[in-house]
């Protein structure tokens, strides 16, 4: 089942003469959603009139509006296009497909028509129709970079015989996915079906939100547009149900979310809920614990659980010493005043009173006995966002008992170049115009990830308590990494990720190439660059990211450099420099 509902349209070879007509009868007939119509039937006369006559016109009302794509005339008169695209807003077209843009194309008249149609024409969106073939996306790139990465351009993608790889497109605002019927061969039975690659290939968009076109060629005037429908019905059919954590995530894809700062700001009930509802993140700190409380070669061990919210993991550590079969005192320790009620009243319903739960920051309370084993869950989408370095080295030097352990015992930040026009708009659109400074929590879907990520900096929680320096100026770090592009790309940004090691070989990772299975607490990080980079294949892209820190402030600074020789080497600002934009409060 695709996450995204399937909408498949009809583009007819030929002229329609009446468009409403084709709408009410074969579009029906055909089971589509949707056709793909052109406006008026390149009226040029129109220019000099100043308007249509009714018999230059296809989409002739409004009545069907919902269900038209409109096709604006083949490339010529850029003032016959403009009053085409007048009139589609005018009878409430919601898009308009602009002429192809193909190999003999002049890029950057194209691109003055396009910028001037779309500034003039408030509210219809204009589709690049593109053929997916050897520099197309080049073509495409100069385009939009003409047009002032012009939100209102979007992308109709046509797919041929030949099989190309269609990844970096997936970073593009892809609306449209057109096949034209004579890329379709027929089965045993006689009706049209794709290859396997092609199949397969289809199968990747359908979990994103792309309408298909079923382009009729004109060799297939007379073909059955139904059965075409009904095969690509067929085929959303056949995938595979997302799994629950997928499912669960489908509605955040691409939402940029600001990171929490559990530290700073007290969280809500409700946030620890959706916390509490990964499982295989709390089965993983279980069966740490269960190993830490095997190895521990004390009698009595005490077990602290530092900001342990509303509890999960406090219930999790009682669970492990009792599989370890080991005598366990637990204390749980809250700065969240609010969260502590909730935690009381666990104590009296599920942990019969068993745990010592404590209001205080753990970095200024002073025990009577110190932890053999101290668990804390203090990770953010970049492991150390949230600050777990500061606050635990805090309460390893004030808790941790001489030879004790921490879990997690380490955990380490990673970066990838990211291309994602959705990502990028969405962050300009952030915070009145502030939103390219700052990183982002989300689950990132609409984009090409360039490379594999790389290590940026790690933190340790393994050293002995005494030799913890006691301010924070070993906290601070700079990393540089870096990339080799693989194809022509438009730099939007960095991915950012975090695994840990929880305790020996228990770890955990939200890396896509060592994801913990249906783990869903963490999206990723989107680090954005104000201007986004174009690269080639084979260049170097360099990554320069620090984590700095002063006062009661922590923050990241990171810029991007491209080098493809002497003469296309490029760089990007230095972002959030001293935190002008963001910060994490301790
Ligand atoms: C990410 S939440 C995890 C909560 C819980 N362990 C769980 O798994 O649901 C981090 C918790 O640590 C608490 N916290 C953060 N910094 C703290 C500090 N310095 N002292 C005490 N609690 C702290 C926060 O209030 C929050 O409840």
């Amino acid at each position: 089942m695709a996450l995204n509902g399937l909408r498949v349209g009809v583009e007819p070879c030929g002229m329609v003469a009446d468009g409403d007509a084709f709408v009410a009868g074969e579009m029906e007939r055909s089971e589509a959603d949707f056709a793909v119509l052109a406006v008026t039937h390149e009226a040029e006369a129109a220019v000099d009139r100043g308007y249509f006559i009714l018999s230059e016109v296809v989409v002739k009302t409004s009545q069907h509006a919902y269900c038209v794509l409109g096709r604006a005339s083949t490339w010529g008169d850029s003032d016959l296009l403009s009053m085409e695209l007048q009139l589609a807003a005018y009878v409430g077209l919601k898009r308009v497909l602009a002429p192809e843009l193909s190999a003999s194309t002049n890029l950057a008249s194209y691109a003055r028509t396009l910028l001037a149609l779309v500034s003039n024409t408030a509210g219809v969106p204009l589709v690049v129709r593109v053929r997916a073939e050897e520099g197309a996306w080049a073509r495409w790139n100069r385009v939009r970079m003409l047009c002032g990465h012009q939100v209102r351009l979007q992308v109709a993608l046509e797919l041929g015989d030949d099989a190309c790889d269609l990844s970096q497109w997936r970073a593009e605002p892809v609306q449209l996915i057109v096949l034209p019927t004579r890329m379709f061969v027929g089965n045993a039975a006689g009706y049209p079906v794709l290859r396997k690659d092609h199949q397969a290939e289809i199968k990747r968009w359908m979990d994103h939100a792309v309408a298909y076109v079923i382009r009729q060629s004109e060799e297939d005037e007379d073909v059955n547009l139904i059965d075409y429908v009904r095969y690509l019905r067929f085929l959303a059919g056949t995938l595979e149900d997302p799994s629950a954590a997928a499912a669960a995530s489908a509605e955040y894809r691409d939402v940029l979310q600001a990171p929490l700062q559990p530290l700073m700001d007290h969280l809500e009930s409700a946030t620890y809920e959706t916390f509490e509802m990964d499982l295989p993140k709390y089965d993983h700190y279980e069966h740490a614990m269960m190993r830490a409380i095997q190895d521990s070669p004390q009698k009595e061990i005490v077990l602290m659980v530092v900001g342990a919210g509303r509890g999960p993991l406090v219930t999790r550590a009682l669970r492990a010493a009792r599989q370890a079969g080991r005598a366990v005192q637990v204390i749980a320790i809250e700065k969240n005043p609010s969260a502590l009620v909730e935690l009381q009243l666990r104590n009296a319903n599920d942990w019969g009173h068993q745990v010592t739960l404590i209001r205080a920051d753990m970095r200024g309370w002073v025990p009577t006995q110190r932890a053999d084993i101290l668990v804390s869950e203090l990770l953010g989408s970049f492991g150390d966002n949230e600050l777990s370095p500061e606050c635990l080295d805090a309460a390893c030097r004030l808790l941790l008992a001489p030879r004790g352990v921490c879990i997690p015992q380490s955990y380490a930040a990673y970066v990838a170049p990211l291309s994602s026009t959705l990502l990028h708009a969405r962050a300009q659109a952030y915070g009145d115009g502030h939103g390219l400074e700052t990183p982002y929590v989300v689950n990132i879907h609409a984009a090409h990830i360039l490379a594999e990520p790389q290590l940026m900096w790690s933190f340790s929680h393994t050293q002995p308590s005494d030799q913890i320096a006691g301010d924070n100026r070993h906290n601070q770090r700079w990393a540089t990494a870096t990339f080799r592009v693989q194809s022509p790309s438009l730099v939007h940004g960095l991915a950012g990720y975090f695994d840990a090691v929880l305790y020996g070989n228990v770890e955990l990772s939200i890396r896509p190439d060592t994801h913990t299975e249906d783990m869903h607490s963490w999206f990723p990080m989107y680090f954005p660059i104000k201007q986004p980079m174009t690269a080639s294949p084979g260049d170097e892209l360099t990554v320069h990211m620090w984590r700095r820190s002063r006062e009661s402030r922590t923050w990241y600074e990171w810029a991007v450099e491209s080098a493809g020789g002497e003469a296309s080497s490029a760089s990007s600002l230095i972002h959030n420099i001293n935190a002008h934009e963001y910060w994490i409060g301790h």
